[in-house]
């Protein structure tokens, strides 16, 4: 199994280009099912998750042209509407071939995504509104069994906003047949993303980016082109990143339209930046003063933003509090950032970091995508050196995160296997 090893190193510096969305490229991925012409993307990141879903399609019997940072997907070839176990436990975000393929096909057949470290992530919303919407849902064997002739428009209210929910929905409502009116929606920049392709595709869709959201119904859909937007949280990960080293960095090829309250946030800590249409410069600070933050929907301030935030907070002076309230278990960094010498205590939702606090390189483990993230940060200003294991999270929804941070100047080496090899990466970074 893949490892990290980083040695803190100073300030980073330089420029950093920002990749394209994961969770907007997911989404758009399903959307090929929905049309038996050719669907091109661009912008598109490189990430397992990306390859993970291109199987998928593939397995359901797309063509699939993955090129760099970019692919064409025919759906003209699909031949089947199962969606296995092997592909979907590797991925959550998989659940998003069901609407498409209930509202393409007829019928669909997707493993149940099951929880995952953060949280239970029941996926009951989505089968509710598909069963308002005209389909009949069994679940068997682990697998969610739907069928519908067509789904037919209904006005459908989110109890809780999910963000894959309401793209499932929105996609099946492209080809239902009359108006879906989709209440409490969920307003996330890649939803927005969604609809703008879906539009482009030839569906009726008005309202994406607010909490209404009505489809109109269409016959068909037909290929069409489209780039993806930038990462917000891949381009708040680097903020953090600059942040914590004092570094001066350029992100580029990003929007800080998307990242909202996570700036508002940053500002308020006392971190110097310039925000562009297309760019973020980071400069360096004299001391971040301490921030709490609420985890909330968008526009509030992304759960997927708050572990890498919390780390930067061990480098403000005094007590930030972080609460969560998206997932009930999205604090598996705590344990492991405290072992690298945070003092961060868990009360119920709330994580109480007390900073400023030296931070010392320790052998940690990542358990979840932005948990790896916030270990990363923490290591880069770590005394001595940080050994990350586990690291197959990051690679789900970070294209090239070493090659990016050694452009900036970060000691950091993926290493393959053994301890031999850490010990290895270390006197080579620690030469270099
Ligand atoms: C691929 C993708 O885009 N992933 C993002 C998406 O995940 P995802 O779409 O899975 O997250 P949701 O927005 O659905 O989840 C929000 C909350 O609603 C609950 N819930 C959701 C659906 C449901 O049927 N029943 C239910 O109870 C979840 O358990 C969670 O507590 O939004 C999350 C919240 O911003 C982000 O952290 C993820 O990065
Ligand atoms: C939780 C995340 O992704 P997923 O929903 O795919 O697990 C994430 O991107 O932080």
């Amino acid at each position: 199994m893949d490892k990290l090893v980083i040695i803190g190193n100073g300030p980073l510096e330089g420029e950093v280009r920002i990749s394209g969305a994961k969770n907007a490229a997911l989404p758009s991925l399903a959307a090929s099912i929905l049309t038996a012409d050719t669907l091109h993307l661009t912008n598109l990141p490189m990430v397992r998750d990306i390859h993970t879903m291109c199987s998928l399609l593939q397995e359901m019997g797309l063509n699939v042209v993955l090129g760099d940072e970019e692919v064409s997907l025919f759906g003209g070839s699909i031949n089947s509407h199962i969606a296995p176990y092997q592909l979907v436990k590797t991925m959550r975000a998989s659940i998003l071939v069901l609407g498409p393929l209930l509202a393409r096909l007829g019928e669909a057949q997707v493993s149940l995504p099951g929880g995952c470290a953060i949280g239970a992530r029941p996926v009951d919303l989505h089968l509710s509104a598909l069963e308002k919407m005209g389909a009949e849902i069994k679940l068997e064997h682990g697998y969610i069994d739907a069928k519908a002739k067509r789904l037919k428009g209904a006005e459908i209210f989110f109890e809780k906003v999910t963000v894959t929910g309401t793209e499932n929905i929105m996609m099946a409502a492209t080809l239902a047949e009359g108006t879906t009116v989709l209440l409490n929606a969920a307003r996330e920049p890649e939803v927005e993303d969604l609809a703008i392709l879906l539009n482009a595709m030839g569906a009726r869709i008005e309202g994406a980016g607010t909490d209404r959201i009505v489809i109109h119904g269409v016959d068909e859909l037909h290929g069409t082109h489209h780039s993806i937007i930038p990462d917000r949280i891949e381009t708040g990960t680097y903020v953090c990143a600059t942040a914590v080293t004092r570094g001066r960095v350029s992100i580029t090829n990003t929007a800080p339209k998307y990242l909202g309250r996570f700036l508002e946030a940053m500002q308020r800590a006392g971190l110097p930046m310039e925000l562009h249409e297309n760019r973020i410069e980071v400069f360096p600070h004299d001391g971040l003063r301490p921030c709490d933050v609420e985890t909330q929907p968008h526009p509030g301030f992304p759960t997927d933003m708050q572990a890498q935030f919390m780390a930067t907070m061990t480098q403000a002076k005094g007590v930030s509090t972080i609460t969560e309230t998206i997932f009930e278990n999205r604090f598996n960094h705590v344990p492991e950032l405290n072992r690298m010498g945070a003092h961060i205590q868990i009360n119920g939702n709330t994580a109480v970091t007390s900073g400023v606090t030296p931070l010392s390189g320790a052998q940690v483990m990542a358990t979840d995508l932005r948990a790896s993230a916030s270990l990363v940060i923490a290591a880069l200003i770590a005394d001595q050196e940080t050994t990350i294991d586990r690291i197959y999270h990051l690679d789900r929804g970070y294209y090239d995160l070493e090659g990016k941070l050694r452009n900036l100047g970060a000691k950091i080496r993926r290493i393959k296997n053994g301890d031999s090899a850490v010990r290895e990466a270390v006197d080579a970074l620690s030469g270099s």
